[in-house]
């Protein structure tokens, strides 16, 4: 089972510090998502896992070793950084094979590949008529021609219509499932709700979060609960005195925090009182993430202005 293991890394560029001690791990058998706002780090982070950059600190290895030591490094890694970079000129199956050859790899896995990206009808096509989706494919086939244990992928779904967004949520799902150790990055947390099994949030080269997803949805997701009764006075009070916290909603509604919906409801058949409704109220993950990750935005903002 190989893993990444990132270690205090650091990245300066002349006096700005782009990832700033940066440590996490990718573990195998799960997606991890790799979330921060644009110009939080991700991709420079990206560079250094794959060895395109050199940390100015810090370390980054892949089971173990680091990426310039792996002996074939496509078998053991494979990373969809930019999927433009193809010359459009090349027919998807050249472009394949010249990359498996070029990294001695065998001919065999090129049509391997492009089957299991539903490529191979186009595998005689130039890449330049290619739609973006075909292109993520195209790119994605390449990650694989090695059969690598750990993939890495960049912004993946940026520009993608919603079935190729969701082709790809899918492929990464199945790829760890096999037990591969799949790292994936955006800008975007909703993307990643649906995605991820594991989050890596980071805000100005910082970690800011690194938890589970559902841990994460929990201790997130949940701010309150909408509850609607004829008798609104009465049972707000038996909330307060529960120990929850009660505002009015809209048409008489009452919005309560700090207690589940399982208590309020055992609550209201206690005390005898009919419910209309009981809804818990998710905020919006978006919501979440802006306030998680304001003050590298905020930070943004004044460097644009
Ligand atoms: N080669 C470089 N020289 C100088 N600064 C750089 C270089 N590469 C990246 N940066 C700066 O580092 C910061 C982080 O960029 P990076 O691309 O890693 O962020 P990101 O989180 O991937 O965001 P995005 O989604 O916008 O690409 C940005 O402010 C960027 O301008």
């Amino acid at each position: 089972m190989t893993r990444i293991d990132v270690q205090g890394l650091t990245k300066r560029y002349g006096p700005d510090t782009v990832v700033d001690d940066l440590s996490f791990t990718v573990e195998p058998g799960q997606v991890t998502g790799f979330l921060g706002p644009n110009g939080a780090g991700k991709s420079t982070t990206m560079k250094m896992i794959m060895g395109l950059a050199a940390p100015t600190r810090g370390s980054v290895t892949i089971g173990g070793r680091g990426y310039r030591d792996l002996p074939v490094p496509l078998t053991e890694v494979g990373a969809l950084l930019d999927a433009g970079a193809v010359h459009g000129s090349r027919k998807a199956y050249d472009h394949l094979l010249s990359l498996a050859v070029s990294n001695g790899l065998s001919r065999g896995q090129v049509g391997e590949v492009l089957a299991r990206t539903g490529l191979e009808g186009v595998a005689g096509k130039r890449v330049g008529g290619f739609s973006l989706g075909m292109r993520q494919r195209l790119g994605i086939a390449a990650t694989l021609l090695g059969d690598p244990q750990v993939l890495i992928f960049d912004e993946p779904v940026n520009g993608l219509d919603p079935e190729g967004i969701r082709w790809i949520r899918d492929f990464m799902r199945s790829l760890a499932r096999e037990g591969r150790a799949v790292l994936v990055s955006s800008h975007l947390m909703s993307e990643m709700a649906q995605t991820a099994d594991h989050l890596v949030v980071i805000g100005r080269g910082r970690v800011i979060a690194d938890t589970g997803m559902s841990e994460f949805l929990q201790t997130n997701g949940v701010s309150s609960v909408l509850v609607r009764t004829l008798e609104p006075g009465a049972f707000a009070r038996r909330l307060t005195a529960a120990g929850a916290t009660v505002r009015d909603g809209r048409e008489s509604s009452l919005v309560v925090s700090g207690m589940t919906s399982e208590d309020i409801g055992r609550l209201a058949v206690y005390h005898g009182v009919a419910l209309s409704e009981l809804a818990p109220q998710r905020a919006s993950l978006e919501d979440v993430f802006m306030e998680l990750t304001k003050d590298s935005l905020e930070y943004e903002g004044a460097t644009a202005a």
